[in-house]
C-alpha cells in the first residue's frame, strides 16, 4: 500500500530532499500535502509534478498566484497560517513530515498528532519549545514520532531491538561547524556568508547558523531528552568533524552502538518515512578503504557559549528551552540580515533567559506567551 505523506515545509532543504526520496519510491509513497511560506514558484512546480491532494501557501497574498497556476488541476489550494492547522486536521494523508523551520512548525505538528497521524520529525524546535506536551499528546493518541534529525535518527536506529535495556548515556556528535577551532577574537568579525558555509551538510539558513554557533547541538540535546526520555546528565556532546558517526548510544553494560554513513539527509528522511522497513537506496556509500580518520574532541565551551546556555536551559527545564529558542530565532534572523554580529547572538539569548519569568510547568498557552515575550524582548535589544 502507498503511504501518503504530508510534507509541511516542502520547499525547504528537508522538504525537497523528501520529494526526491518519494520520487525514487513512487510505488511506496505519495506526496499528498505540500506547504511553503513564500516560495510560491517552487510550490507550484512541486504541485504540478506530484499532484497532491492540497497545497498551503503561508503568505496569503500569494494565494491567487498559486490558485491560478493550479487551475487546470484538482489540487486544493489553501493560504495563511491557520490553514496549516486546518490541513493537518484533514484525512488525506497517513504521515506528516514536519519540515517547517522554527516555532511555526509546532501548531501544525500538534494538530497532526491530535488527528492521530504518524510524525516524521525534522522540526526540532517543536520539541525544544513544548516537548513535554507534544510527547504526552503522542502517547495519548498512540502516535509514533520518528526522528529525522540525523543524530536522533542515529540514536533511534541504535535503539531498535534494545527493548527495555537501559541507556547509560547518549553521545550526540557535532561537526563543530565552519568555525571549529576559532576563538572569539575571530568570531567577532564573521559575516553571514561565511557562517552559512557548513563543512559537511547543505541545509537551510537558520539551522546552518545554529550549527555555526553550536546552538544546534544545544537544541538537539533538548530534542533528545524528549524523544528518548533521558535525564539531562545522560546527554553528552562530542565534536566529530567528519560527520560520519551520526551519534552513539552507550548502554549500562558499557557497550557503545554507533550509526554511521556519509552525511546525506536523504537517508534519515527515507528511514523515517519507511519505518519499520529499510528500503533500498542508491545514496553514495562510505568507503572504508579510503584513508579516513575519524576524530573526536570536547566542544570548546568558552568560545561557543550557546551550548552552555542550552545545557543550562535543559537542566532548568520549564519554559527555559522555549525562551532560549524564541530569542535564538530572533537573533539568528537578525544576524542573517546583518543587523547584529555573530557573538551578539549569544548575548541576546542570555539576556532573554535572564529576563523572561521562569515557569516550572507551563501550559501550552504559557509556552506561547513565553515565546512571545522572549521574542519581543530579544527584538527590543536588537533595535537598540
Ligand atoms: N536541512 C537539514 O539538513 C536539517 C534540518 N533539520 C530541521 O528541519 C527543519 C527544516 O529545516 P530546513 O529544511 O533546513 O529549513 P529551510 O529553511 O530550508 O526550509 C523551511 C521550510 O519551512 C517553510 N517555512 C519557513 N517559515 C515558515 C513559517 N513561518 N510558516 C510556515 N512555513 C514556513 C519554508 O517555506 P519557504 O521555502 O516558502 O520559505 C520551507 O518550506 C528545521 O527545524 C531544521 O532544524 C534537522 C536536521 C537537518
Ligand atoms: C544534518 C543534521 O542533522 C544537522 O543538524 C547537522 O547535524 C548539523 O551539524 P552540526 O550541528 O553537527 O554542525
Ligand atoms: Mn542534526
Amino acid at each position: 500500500m502507498v503511504k501518503r505523506i504530508a510534507i509541511f515545509g516542502s520547499t525547504g532543504s528537508i522538504g525537497t530532499q523528501a520529494l526526491d526520496v518519494i520520487s525514487a519510491h513512487a510505488d511506496k509513497f505519495s506526496a499528498e500535502v505540500l506547504t511553503a511560506q513564500s516560495n510560491h514558484e517552487l510550490l507550484i512546480q512541486q504541485a504540478l509534478k506530484f499532484n497532491p491532494n492540497c497545497v498551503v501557501i503561508g503568505d496569503d497574498k500569494k494565494y491567487h498566484l498559486v490558485k491560478e497556476a493550479l487551475a487546470s488541476t484538482d489540487v486544493k489550494v489553501f493560504a495563511g497560517e491557520k490553514a496549516l492547522e486546518e490541513v493537518a486536521a484533514m484525512d488525506c494523508y497517513d504521515m506528516m513530515l514536519a519540515a517547517i523551520v522554527g516555532f511555526a512548525g509546532l501548531k501544525p505538528t500538534l494538530q497532526a498528532i491530535e488527528n492521530g497521524k504518524a510524525i516524521a520529525l525534522a522540526n526540532k524546535e517543536t520539541l525544544v519549545v513544548a516537548g513535554d506536551i507534544v510527547m504526552q499528546k503522542a502517547l495519548e493518541k498512540r502516535v509514533a514520532v520518528i526522528p529525522v534529525d540525523s543524530e536522533h535518527s542515529a540514536i533511534f536506529q541504535c535503539l531498535v531491538g534494545e527493548g527495555r535495556n537501559k541507556i547509560e548515556q547518549i553521545i550526540l556528535t557535532a561537526s563543530g561547524g565552519p568555525f571549529l577551532g576559532r576563538k572569539p577574537n575571530y568570531l567577532v568579525n564573521v559575516k553571514r556568508d561565511h557562517a552559512l558555509q557548513h563543512p559537511n551538510w547543505a541545509m537551510g539558513a537558520k539551522i546552518s547558523i545554529d550549527s555555526a554557533t553550536l546552538m544546534n547541538k544545544g537544541l538537539e540535546m533538548i530534542e533528545a531528552k524528549w524523544l528518548f526520555n533521558l535525564k539531562p546528565d545522560q546527554i553528552k556532546v562530542m565534536v566529530h568533524p567528519q560527520s560520519i558517526i551520526h551519534s552513539m548510544v552507550q548502554f549500562e553494560d558499557g557497550s557503545v552502538k554507533a550509526q554511521m554513513g556519509l552525511p546525506d539527509m536523504k537517508l534519515p528522511i527515507q528511514y523515517a518515512i519507511a519505518f519499520p522497513q529499510r528500503i533500498p537506496s542508491d545514496f553514495p556509500r562510505y568507503d572504508f578503504k579510503k584513508p579516513n580518520t575519524l576524530t573526536f574532541e570536547e566542544p570548546d565551551l568558552r568560545t561557543f557559549r550557546n551550548l552552555v546556555l542550552a545545557t543550562e536551559a535543559l537542566h532548568k527545564g520549564g519554559n527555559m528551552p522555549c525562551i532560549l529558542n524564541a530569542a535564538n530565532e530572533v537573533a539568528v534572523y537578525a544576524f542573517l540580515r546583518n543587523r547584529i554580529g555573530f557573538l551578539d547572538m549569544t548575548e541576546v539569548v542570555e539576556q532573554a533567559l535572564n529576563k523572561v519569568a521562569f515557569i516550572e510547568k507551563p501550559s501550552l498557552q504559557q509556552y506561547y506567551e513565553s515565546d512571545g515575550e522572549a521574542r519581543t524582548f530579544a527584538a527590543s535589544l536588537i533595535q537598540m
